[in-house]
């Protein structure tokens, strides 16, 4: 039996597979096997069998830790459980420690956007020896989706690294009326209007492909076309149909086709003409360059190109749920887009 140095009062004791029997594990012990599972073979506290002997040597354990924790410091899992009680806020919930990670996932019944403060992120995993990863500012997190998770990299630390996290998820909180670093927005449900251009739709020369992927899309993320109508590739008669879109009081108005450079990409003048005030023509997304976004009397209203028919991710997908979520669109913001911003195409 190897006795580990004693570090900061925390005793671990090196014991082989063949001596553990009757022993309790200090940690979780996990098993991959690629394309089959990966996940715990034993938890934490188990005590060890005769039986368990060849499945620790099949995982690659010849030996096992005991620990006694000292004073001032914390399990690798009551310390990931803790950053995570430090951090989650309103819609979330935490799971059980595992394996040394906590995940903070979504408690609502809808789709939400995940407001993340970055700075907050940085200034956590600086601290050393422990890791919070978290998805991306605007993410949509679905019900029961995972927004974040903490861990701790050793077995054991110091009860300070967490007290240092919790110092900042509060100071974030003082500074901000009691809202945490991690957010969960929820989607509203809307009602939206939506318009198809295009002469070939319009005379039923081709069938229209753009209101089903719209309509998943939108419905993917909890709201619904309430209604849909057809113009051809004519100014005037897309602004009319603009207008009796607005007339219906929906809580957005989106157009499809007609968003690029041919003579008869009539769209994005039409929404100007309808009295829109235009946030951006032109987003630095590829697919989704061609998007307009902007208000009409502050209903949201988007041109979308034809690359949201077919592309699995664009402009739209990022843009759409932040609307949904309440936010206002800003010029900045769009403009923000392009870094990061090239999704195959
Ligand atoms: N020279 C340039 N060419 C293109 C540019 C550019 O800047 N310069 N931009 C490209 C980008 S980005 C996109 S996206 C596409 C599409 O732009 P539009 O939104 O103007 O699309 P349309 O011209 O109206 O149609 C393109 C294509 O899709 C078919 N379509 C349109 N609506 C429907 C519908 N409801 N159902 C089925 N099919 C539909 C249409 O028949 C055309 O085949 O432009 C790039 N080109
Ligand atoms: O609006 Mo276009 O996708 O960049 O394909």
């Amino acid at each position: 039996m190897n006795e580990g140095a004693p570090r900061n009062g925390t005793v671990l004791k090196e014991v082989p597979v063949q001596e553990a029997v009757g022993l309790r594990l200090a940690h979780d012990l996990t098993q991959i096997l690629p394309g089959q599972f990966k996940g715990r073979l034993f938890k934490k506290g188990h005590i060890i069998t005769e039986a368990d002997i060849p499945k620790l040597l099949d995982i690659g354990k010849e030996h096992i830790y005991t620990m006694e924790l000292g004073e001032g410091e914390l399990h690798e899992d009551d310390a990931a459980g803790q950053m995570a009680d430090a951090l989650y806020g309103d819609g979330m919930k935490l799971t059980e420690p595992h394996e040394g990670k906590v995940a903070i996932k979504s408690d609502l019944t809808v789709p939400a956007l995940a407001v993340i403060d970055e700075s907050v992120v940085h200034a956590i995993n600086n601290l050393g020896d422990i890791a919070l990863a978290t998805l991306r500012s605007h993410a949509v997190v679905m019900p029961g989706g995972q927004l974040a998770a903490t861990r701790v990299i050793p077995l054991f630390v110091a009860e300070e690294k967490v007290a240092h996290v919790r110092r900042i998820a509060d100071q974030y909180r003082q500074l901000h009326e009691g809202r945490g670093p991690l957010q969960l927005r929820p989607l509203q449900s809307f009602r939206i209007g939506l318009l198809t251009t295009g002469g070939e739709v319009f005379s039923g020369r081709i069938e229209d492909k753009f209101g089903p992927a719209v309509r998943r899309i939108v419905e993917s993320l909890g709201s619904e076309i309430a209604e849909q109508r057809f113009a051809p590739d004519d100014r005037q008669t897309i602004v009319k149909e603009i207008h009796y879109l607005l007339e219906q009081r929906y809580d957005m108005i989106l157009v499809t086709g007609g968003m690029s450079v041919d003579p008869d990409d009539r769209t994005p003048a039409a929404i100007a003409e309808a009295g829109a005030r235009i946030v951006s023509y032109g987003t630095p997304m590829l697919p989704g360059s061609m998007l307009l976004v902007g208000y009409l009397n502050d209903v949201p209203i988007m041109g979308l190109p034809g690359c949201v028919m077919h592309d699995p991710y664009t402009s739209f997908n990022v843009l759409l749920p932040r609307v949904l979520a309440g936010e206002a669109i800003t010029r900045e913001e769009v403009v923000q887009l392009g870094y990061g911003g090239l999704h195959n195409c």
